[in-house]
């Protein structure tokens, strides 16, 4: 690891602090520098930076965004990003798709793949990154990707910046060590990262393979959903998100770094590494998420609730409620609603569903199938429910408190309709018989038994 150990001197606003080489809060103004006086005091942009450093500004909004919304932050660093910007070539895109991307007539029915297997091929983060399903438009800055990725390689000298859209990175086999310019993020199963748009990064591997799930937002960032009436505090607390403090590479050899733009991966060879950031602040940065962090509110006397309640971070669109995208998870909790289905019911939703299994066994589908490393999509307005294992034991348990524990299941649900891959359509993963587990539901209607 060729990565500035973060020195003592990290500077923290008065309203964080730093645990482990992070900082704690959700969209804080954070200052962090690797040395000591790397940051400007009281400006932004003096006319020499301290250490020969360059100032540069990425605005994750608009400048004019409102307060709220509005996120930027001052990077002090080796070279500006425009020295690593020259020679770019079209690069192959591999298996990653982007939207608009229609590439095969989307199957009117429910869809459930098996896990993708790790391959014998050595493939780093970015090769290893298999496109699902797409919706909206990247360019019009809407919608969102789902991937899987299975990677057997760290990168090595090469980076990745992703322009299109904002990165959710869920592990579902092994951890990920994400080195960017802002600082280490190290992740395992049950947490996740985010990754912001534009921001460089390299995906290490030290368990030397990984798995896992990807959303890429190409909306609005993700945030906190409100809550309501819950109040202050439950659901996603603002002091479990975590960003690094700032870490440096002063690394002169041959690297490579791909950049995602429009759609397509652009790539260019120069001599030094981009994480070269030495002190930074702001409130645009990566972080990191613990999923068994999650307070979870559910009903205390009776009855299912709708599964916003399980929401993580959303990415609003301009319509109230309506979001371009909810991640949602399904973690540990207890069960204690008396005369109640307590599974997921059966439905229709005009946001469309796209999950995965991160360990353990999802409640609405205990007959088997839905397999960590595995995926569904129940699209727009396709009906879906418990399978019949799950149906027959959600009808028949005693009714007392019972906790569901050791599983973490997701969901990254839309407004768009998405777009199947013809990839993930031929890949040989679909289960055929999951079009078909509707069928198995028994009819129990007797009109002489009220
Ligand atoms: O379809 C699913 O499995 C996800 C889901 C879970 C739930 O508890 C309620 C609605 C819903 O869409
Ligand atoms: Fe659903």
């Amino acid at each position: 690891m060729n990565v500035q150990k973060p020195s003592g001197s990290s500077r923290t606003s008065a309203n964080t602090y730093a645990v482990d080489g992070y900082m704690s809060g959700f969209g804080n103004g954070f200052e962090t520098e690797a040395l000591p006086g790397a940051l400007p005091i009281g400006r932004n942009s003096p006319q020499k930076c301290a250490y020969g450093l360059y100032a540069e500004q990425m605005s994750g909004s608009p400048f004019t965004a409102p307060r709220v919304t509005n996120e930027r932050s001052w990077l002090y660093r080796i070279r500006p990003t425009i020295a690593h910007w020259q020679h770019f070539k079209k690069a192959d895109n591999g298996l990653w798709r982007t939207a608009p991307c229609k590439e095969v007539d989307v199957p009117i029915g429910p869809l459930r793949w098996d896990p993708t297997p790790v391959p014998d091929k050595k493939l780093n983060f970015v090769e290893g990154i298999h496109t699902m399903a797409t919706s909206g438009d990247a360019a019009a800055q809407t919608g969102m990707g789902t991937h899987i990725y299975v990677a057997t390689r760290s990168m090595q000298d090469e980076y990745l910046a992703n322009c299109d859209g904002e990165m959710l990175i869920v592990p579902e086999m092994n951890c990920l060590r994400i080195a960017t310019e802002y600082g280490v993020i190290d992740i395992e199963p049950g947490e996740i990262a985010v990754i912001p748009r534009g921001i460089k990064m390299r995906v290490e591997l030290p368990e030397g393979v990984a798995r896992g799930y990807i959303c890429e937002n190409y909306g609005g960032a993700l945030t906190i959903p409100e809550r309501g009436p819950i109040g202050a505090n439950c659901m996603s607390n603002p002091r479990d998100f975590l960003t690094p403090v700032a870490a440096y590479e002063d690394v002169d050899t041959p690297s490579r770094m791909t950049v995602k733009w429009g759609g397509q991966l652009w790539s260019a060879e120069f001599k030094h590494s981009p994480l070269d950031v030495v002190a930074w602040h702001g409130n645009y940065y990566p972080y990191k998420y613990d999923l068994r962090r999650y307070s979870p509110v559910g009903p205390v006397l009776f009855d299912h609730a709708d599964p916003s309640i399980f929401t993580v971070l959303t990415s609003p669109s301009e319509t109230p409620g309506t979001a371009n995208i909810d991640f949602v998870i399904f973690s540990d909790r207890w069960l204690v609603g008396e005369d109640t289905f307590r599974p997921p019911w059966y439905h229709l939703n005009v946001m469309s569903e796209f999950m995965g299994l991160v360990y353990g066994v999802y409640d609405a589908k205990t007959g088997g199938g839905f397999q960590p490393g595995g995926a569904s999509l129940h699209n727009t307005m396709l009906p879906h429910g418990p399978d019949k294992d799950a149906f027959l034991r959600g009808s028949n348990e005693e009714m007392k408190p019972h906790k569901i524990e050791g599983t973490m299941a997701f969901l990254f649900e839309t407004r768009f309709m998405q777009n199947v891959t013809k990839y993930a359509l031929e890949v040989g993963l679909i289960q055929d018989d999951y079009k078909r587990y509707g069928k198995d539901l028994p009819k129990f209607f007797d009109p002489s038994k009220p």
